[in-house]
């Protein structure tokens, strides 16, 4: 399988880097577009693929081709490109906002797309991608792109209705999930502990925490009540996190993280 991005920076060479983990393809069968020769010579650098200044021969040598700039640019490209899409390629957007039918729209033709949202975390294998397609992808293709997502996590093919719903929850929440581990370190350095320390005595706690969130089935609350034990330390700092207005922050944060795709 050929695969292609038209744009390498963080979220594609993120999909690169789990997608060559796994063996998908191999980095020959990669080709990305940047727009300068600096972010070619990094692609080349970090990821040992095919570069190139030209996204029209990202569109010429691959059937799969990820459209990975920033939504802003999604328009330009797709002009430079749509002449040459053909009833072969599969178009994959990781844009948030940028509906089937925006797309359709700026293609002028029946092209064959499907919208995701990826996660950074796909980097090491863990990302999580909201899916869906419009009605030009045949279910063999749709197989190929549920093979490429899996290389690099988990997927959930959902409808498009909830799909800045999943730029909110996994496609921007990583950002808030290192925020909150640097918070913790941050508390465990001022109580004495060395920074390194910190970062994997609170990243680990995460992961081990959303493992059994995925692996147990137990609601959250079962499994918080279990670390709270009558008059200890642990319902203390729940107290303080309901005081700081810990749950309301974080849905008043995905909120706004949801309207703001919605306007993309
Ligand atoms: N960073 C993240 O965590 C996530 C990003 N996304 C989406 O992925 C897309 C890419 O985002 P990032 O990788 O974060 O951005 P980025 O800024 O790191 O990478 C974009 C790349 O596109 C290249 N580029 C810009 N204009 C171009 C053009 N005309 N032709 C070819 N290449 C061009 C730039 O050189 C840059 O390397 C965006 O649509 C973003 O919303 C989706 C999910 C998560
Ligand atoms: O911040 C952004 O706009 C992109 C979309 C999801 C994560 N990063």
């Amino acid at each position: 399988m050929k695969i292609g991005f038209i744009g390498c920076g963080n979220m594609a060479s993120a999909m690169i880097g789990g997608i060559l983990e796994k063996g998908i393809c191999s980095k020959q069968e990669i080709i990305v577009s940047n727009r300068t020769v600096e972010g070619n010579e990094r692609s080349k650098k970090n990821l040992g693929v095919n570069v190139t200044l030209d996204n029209c021969q990202v569109v010429r040598e691959t059937k799969t081709v990820v459209l990975a700039v920033k939504p802003q640019f999604y328009e330009e490209v797709i002009a430079q490109v749509k002449g040459l899409i053909t009833e072969k390629h599969v178009i994959i957007s990781i844009a948030p906002g940028k509906t089937l039918r925006w797309l359709e729209e700026k293609f002028g033709k029946p092209v064959k797309i499907v919208r995701t949202m990826p996660n950074t975390p796909a980097l090491v294998g863990e990302g999580m991608t909201g899916v869906c397609a419009n009605s030009y992808v045949q279910d063999i293709e749709m197989a190929g792109i549920k093979e490429i997502l899996g290389s690099f996590g988990r997927y959930e093919v959902i409808p498009e209705r909830l799909m800045d719903v999943v730029v909110s929850v996994s496609g921007s929440s990583p950002a808030y999930v290192f925020m909150f581990i640097e918070a913790m370190a941050d508390a465990a350095v001022a109580d004495g502990m060395p920074r390194a320390q910190a970062y994997e005595f609170a990243a680990q706690a995460v992961m081990g925490s959303a493992k059994m969130v995925l692996e147990t089935g137990k609601h959250p609350g079962e499994l918080k009540d279990m670390v709270c034990s009558p008059g200890g330390t642990t319902i203390e700092a729940v107290r303080q996190l309901e005081k700081g207005g810990f749950r309301s922050s974080i849905i008043e944060a995905m909120k706004a993280c949801v309207e703001v795709g919605r306007k993309m």
